[in-house]
């Protein structure tokens, strides 16, 4: 039987870091729950971090409001929390060798507290998602001799473990090769088949484009537009927000694409 629906939505948040600071957000108002991936896109700075650590209770909004399952974030404890929402961050490296495992097994801090040792259980649940991601050959390899994508896909076998459906990540393609990117695409769409939900920003409006059920543009401070990623992600606002030409075109197999125009300076003759 699969879990009841689960989601997690801000209205009319306000933050700034400091008195008299000008707004990261002002008014932001997204949700998202499961059985969609929400592609997050917005320039350099433009909040998304902020508006996670947000959904995630590591921030207090100024003004508006937060809530998991109906619930006000507020009135939730942070472990609570936690076996609801699971977090993936940007490029996330410890100095201490602790094994794939042993960070996986991290994921399991919400169910068992930190008094209970990992169980049979735990360590079952472990061993699953580390194989679902397909890295059983690193179980026992340390975190900080493993590649980038290799700890892209144990953080988020970590966050697998925490039992969440909901899970955010936070620019999760970053740094990893055409063929992590692919995978780690195919993964989200798998998550999101069996019942999670996904938010995932992201710097590749292409990668929205092929994987998002909808997506989410922040821009001064507020969501500009929340839809269809084929409505959402427009030549316009391509340019409003990164400054750059694009052109929308249909593939053969009928998917709406976006390229970059690109002019190439001509060789002298
Ligand atoms: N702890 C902080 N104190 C003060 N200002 C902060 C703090 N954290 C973030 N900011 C500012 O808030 C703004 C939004 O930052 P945030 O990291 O949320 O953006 P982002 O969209 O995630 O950026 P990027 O795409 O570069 O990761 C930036 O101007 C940043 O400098």
């Amino acid at each position: 039987m699969r879990p009841p629906h689960s989601v997690a939505r801000i209205d009319g948040v306000d933050l700034h870091f400091s008195r008299g600071a000008r707004s990261v957000l002002g008014g932001v108002t997204l949700g998202f729950g499961t059985g969609e991936i929400v592609a997050l896109l917005g320039a350099n700075g433009s909040g998304k971090s902020t508006l996670f650590r947000l959904l995630l209770g590591f921030l207090a909004p100024r003004r508006g409001e937060v809530r998991l399952d109906g619930a006000p974030l507020s009135t939730l404890s942070q472990r609570d929390i936690a076996k609801r929402i699971a977090y993936v961050p940007q490029g996330h490296i410890t100095p201490f060798p602790y094994s794939v495992r042993e960070v996986v097994t991290l994921g399991r801090l919400p169910q068992t507290g930190l008094v209970r040792a990992p169980d049979a259980e735990d360590r079952r649940i472990v061993e699953t998602v580390v194989a679902r991601l397909g890295i059983e050959r690193l179980i026992d390899r340390p975190y900080t001799e493993i590649s980038g994508g290799e700890r892209q896909l144990t953080l988020i076998a970590r966050a697998l473990a925490q039992g969440a459906r909901l899970l955010v990540m936070d620019e999760p393609a970053t740094g990893l090769d055409y063929g992590y990117q692919i995978r780690l695409m195919r993964h989200l769409s798998d998550l999101v088949a069996d019942g999670h939900g996904v938010l995932v920003s992201t710097h590749h409006p292409e990668h929205a484009m092929q994987v998002a059920t909808r997506v989410a543009i922040l821009q001064d401070g507020l969501i500009q537009a929340d839809g269809a990623p084929h409505e959402t992600v427009t030549p316009e606002r391509m340019r409003r927000i990164y400054g750059v030409e694009v052109e929308m075109f249909d593939d053969p197999f009928g998917a709406r694409r976006l390229a970059p125009i690109v002019e190439r300076r001509r060789d002298p003759l």
